[in-house]
């Protein structure tokens, strides 16, 4: 928080003369300022403009009852600490509006002033930089405090608030306090956000307990000589009877009702909703079905039309499975995460997915986040504007986000974005909007995100090194590649494929076949691949005896963890305490020292700057 004059006169400069030290100021509140700006917000004005009552209000409300109703008591349980402090309490929905404001009569009255009511709509667009409006564009909490606000309207208030999201990530709505700026609480933050917290627990408590109810109840009224599902009120398939489970593939994910009906050629013969007998509320459908046509019952993959896939498919079921996903995952434009062991072939996975999609003609753009250094995975895939930094590309640099545009993006190794990156690629999914470094322009994208691992990504949420919002973002279908010791029977084919591809002759006798069988094969086809290349330059004589150095050891342990490769671990915890535009500069030294394999005078010349500057700057930065 800045002290309250320094802010006004910052404020003053930047309203009056378009001029902003955005190095003084937290990134949230500069960024949401230049926005106003755009957007041609008036400064000097601020209260609120629209305003819904009666039915419209009403009807507005409707739209957030669920979610309203769990939250009014936790905000009731505050009111004493509301009206010991002279806050507000208010609760607002995704487009805006606020629902419910609660406080003392005075402090309400204040708010009226203002315009600040039940039923005003209360964003960045309506009245300026304020927390309600910029948590909403931000997704994350956001305290404003007087002149921070954009507008002079709310120049004597302080507010905090926290989005609330379901279990998939979506948006439910926005809690705030907001107090005449006298009244300011060092808390505020804190008690949205652990509001927030307990109600987004809540809400996947009640969703999982509905579901049970869902599926005890409905699962009474299936017929279950007839095919029949059980599908919540998202349309998804919750469950379904054995007669339909014969007859489909096991998915991993959930299908979504129309899609199931679309893949399998099923009717709908009748449906019964589901009321729950604890809250009344609709939980979902047990619906009957018709028998599909016969020719919809071939599974998609082995149809006329094979699938494309730039590899060996073998022969095993797991495989054929993973194909049948491929095919259906690729009509759809959802964002795949792709689960495996390294070397299982998630890449070729990932090319496959595109290459059958509707989106085919657009790029495949792959990028390994676990090989790039930290410091430059931003502008590797946002992208910077020209002149950005110091080292900065003449032109500015298009971004992987921009160039997969029309098509498919890969982001392999996806655990090891850092901790800001997560936070700006979960905006680009939410928005569908890059901005390049040091540019103000947002370039709209239309493209389909395949992430991959090979880490327990549930564990890493579990822990919070990777944030939950962005992995439920990413993990819209989930598909797992098996490693190759489930899929044995595949391997004599992808020896077949692999020496055909690559000329390779490699002498194929019965202890050697029996080795391969018998193997583990933790590198997996990578690896199977590399023991191949090493028997093709060998003698029919040697390969007995150097059975035991080709399997195992070393070699298999060095596959399996071939990926990752850092380029500099002292990564730096200062970094926050630096400017956007100093955290650029140091990317860019990085960069150059690394073109140039360390050499601090060749890294000057690339970045044409004097080499005693650079070494001022390489001890500034720590490197
Ligand atoms: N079914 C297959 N047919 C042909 N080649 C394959 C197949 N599966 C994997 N490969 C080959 O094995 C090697 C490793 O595959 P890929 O790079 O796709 O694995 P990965 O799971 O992405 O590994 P990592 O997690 O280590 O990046 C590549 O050379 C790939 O072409």
């Amino acid at each position: 928080m800045l002290n309250e004059t320094l802010s006004a006169s910052m404020w003053k400069r930047f309203v009056q003369e378009g001029v902003l030290d955005s190095t003084r100021m937290n990134k949230r509140i500069s960024e949401s300022w230049i926005r106003c700006k755009q957007a041609v917000v008036n400064p000097y004005s601020g209260t609120g403009r629209s305003v819904l009552s009666g039915k419209a209000f009403d009807s507005q409300k409707q739209k957030s009852r669920q979610w309203l109703e769990l939250t009014l008591p936790h905000v009731r349980k505050l009111t004493s600490f509301i009206e010991d402090t002279g806050m507000l309490a208010l609760l607002i929905d995704p487009e805006g509006y606020v629902l419910s404001m609660n406080g003392q009569s005075p402090v309400l009255q204040r708010a009226r002033e203002i315009n600040f009511v039940e039923g005003v709509r209360w964003t960045e667009e309506e009245v300026g930089t304020n927390a309600i409006g910029t948590a909403l564009y931000a997704g994350e909490p956001v305290m404003v405090i007087g002149t921070e606000h954009y507008s002079v309207a709310s120049h004597h208030w302080s507010c905090s608030a926290s989005p609330i999201r379901d279990e998939q990530g979506q948006l439910l709505g926005i809690v705030d306090l907001s107090c005449p700026i006298e009244r300011t609480h060092p808390y505020m933050l804190a008690i949205v956000s652990t509001l927030a917290y307990t109600v987004e627990q809540e809400w996947k408590r009640r969703r999982q307990q509905d579901e049970l109810e869902l599926i005890r109840t409905a699962w009474e009224q299936l017929e279950t000589v007839f095919p029949g599902v059980i599908v919540n009120e998202r349309q998804q398939i919750v469950l379904a009877n054995k007669a339909v489970r014969e007859k489909t593939a096991p998915s991993s994910g959930r299908w979504t009702y129309p899609d199931f009906l679309r893949e399998y050629g099923y009717a709908e013969r009748q449906r019964t909703p589901v009321y729950s007998r604890q809250h009344g509320g609709l939980l979902g459908y047990a619906i009957m079905l018709s028998e599909p046509s016969r020719r919809s019952l071939l599974p998609a993959s082995f149809s006329a039309q094979p699938i494309r896939f730039g590899g060996e498919t073998g022969v095993s079921s797991v495989f054929r499975q993973v194909l049948q996903q491929i095919e259906r995952i690729s009509r759809r434009s959802i964002n795949v995460f792709l689960k495996g062991e390294s070397g299982t072939g998630k890449e070729l996975v990932a090319r496959a997915i595109h290459d059958n999609s509707p989106c085919n003609n657009g790029p495949f753009i792959a990028v390994n986040c676990g090989a790039i250094p930290k410091e430059l995975i931003e502008s590797e895939l946002f992208g910077y504007a020209e002149g950005a930094f110091t080292g900065a590309r003449r032109h500015g640099y298009k971004g992987k986000l921009v160039q997969a545009n029309g098509g498919t993006l890969f982001l392999d190794e996806i655990g090891e974005i850092p901790p800001q990156m997560q936070v700006a690629l979960l905006r680009v999914l939410q928005e569908r909007k890059v901005t390049p470094i040091g540019s103000s322009a947002e370039i709209p994208v239309q493209l389909r995100i395949i992430s991959a691992t090979h880490r327990d990504m549930s564990q890493m949420v579990k822990e919070g090194t990777f944030r939950e919002d962005l992995f439920y973002r990413l993990h819209v279908y989930p598909l797992s590649i098996p490693p190759l010791r489930e899929r044995k029977e595949d391997i004599p084919h992808l020896v077949r494929y692999y020496c055909q591809k690559n000329n390779l002759d490699v002498p194929m006798f019965p202890e050697l076949i029996d080795q391969f069988m018998h193997y583990d094969w933790p590198g997996n086809v990578r690896e199977l691949f590399n023991v191949l290349e090493r028997l093709s330059v060998m003698t029919e004589e040697e390969i007995p005896l150097l059975l035991p150095e080709l399997f195992g050891g070393d070699f298999g342990l060095l596959a399996a963890t071939a990926a990752t490769t850092e380029w500099d671990g002292r990564s730096s915890s200062r970094e926050e305490s630096w400017s956007y535009r100093e955290q650029l500069e140091k990317q860019s030294i990085v960069q150059a020292l690394h073109k140039t394999n360390g050499s601090a005078s060749a890294a000057a010349k690339l970045l044409g700057i004097p080499r005693s500057t650079f070494y001022r700057k390489l001890q500034k930065y720590r490197l």
